[in-house]
């Protein structure tokens, strides 16, 4: 399914943030969208999920306006899987996990949905956690389960933002992987906001590169390169290659 957003502008009160960004984000693909903070990267994919609404521009899924997608139908096609979530009902994991299968099968989930819920808990290292109520456990634990339960979501599109923050360096590979793989093999558009570039390059197939409300270079892995890197942060950075692997450090 593509994404597309066309001239998207957004202000908080009278602060500008989103100053006419445009692209079309399509299936299959892991974008990474990168910038400094405050440069409006949580504002871009709030406004893909129809939490925030752009004051100019359009957003459509596959050719429809999302304006004109009922919230349920949206649930279906688009997961979103926020930077801090708060615990609304502190439900175990397995019963969190499930209530991202809700768009699909409203409050009576089946036996393949519990099947589905069970594999995704197990892929993210969850499985030892499974009863545990969500107000008890760390919070990379949490941010994993946040994950699964998008997932269990079966979207078309999953935005993430910052899906690593809190994870250790285990669990931040094992994410990233998991996602590229979904990403790949059921053609899911994939679209994470990260700070960490050595991790996005490693595993993201598109960029998108954010300042100041503006995107300044979108592209494959050849856009992150010094130059760009140096104007996005204002920051001397060099890129070294090891293997197939590049990594950018601060000089
Ligand atoms: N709810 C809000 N009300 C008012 N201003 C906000 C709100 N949310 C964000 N902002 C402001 O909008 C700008 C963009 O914020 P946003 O969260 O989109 O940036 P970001 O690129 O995701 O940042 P970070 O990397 O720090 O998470 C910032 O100046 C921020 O202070």
């Amino acid at each position: 399914m593509t994404i597309s957003f066309q001239n998207i502008k957004f202000a908080y009160g009278n602060q500008d943030v989103l100053h006419g960004v445009s692209g079309d984000l399509k299936s299959g693909r892991f974008y990474a969208i990168v910038g400094p903070n405050g440069c409006g990267k949580s504002t871009l994919i709030k406004c893909l999920d129809n939490i925030l609404h752009p004051h100019t521009g359009t957003i459509e899924l596959d050719g429809v306006s999302i304006k004109k997608i009922r919230k349920k139908e949206l649930a279906k096609k688009v997961a979103y899987v926020a930077q801090t979530s708060k615990i609304i009902f502190p439900l175990d994991v397995f019963s969190t996990v499930l209530l991202g299968r809700r768009p699909h099968v409203g409050w009576l989930p089946g036996e393949k949905d519990r099947k589905l819920v069970n594999r995704i808990i197990d892929e993210l290292g969850l499985s030892d956690l499974i009863m545990r109520n969500i107000d008890e456990i760390s919070g990379g634990e949490l941010q994993r389960v946040q994950i699964a339960r998008a997932l269990a979501q079966e979207p078309s599109v999953l935005l993430l933002d910052e899906p690593t923050s809190s994870l250790d360096l285990k669990y931040q590979i094992e994410v990233m992987q998991l996602l590229k793989q979904v990403s790949e093999n059921k053609k899911i558009t994939i679209v994470t906001v990260i700070h960490d570039l050595n991790l996005a390059t490693r595993y993201a197939n598109r960029f998108i590169l954010m300042k100041k409300g503006r995107i300044i270079a979108h592209g494959g892995k050849e856009v992150i390169n010094e130059e760009n890197i140096k104007t996005l942060y204002e920051t001397e950075v060099q890129k070294i290659s090891h293997g197939t692997q590049t990594y950018i450090l601060p000089v």
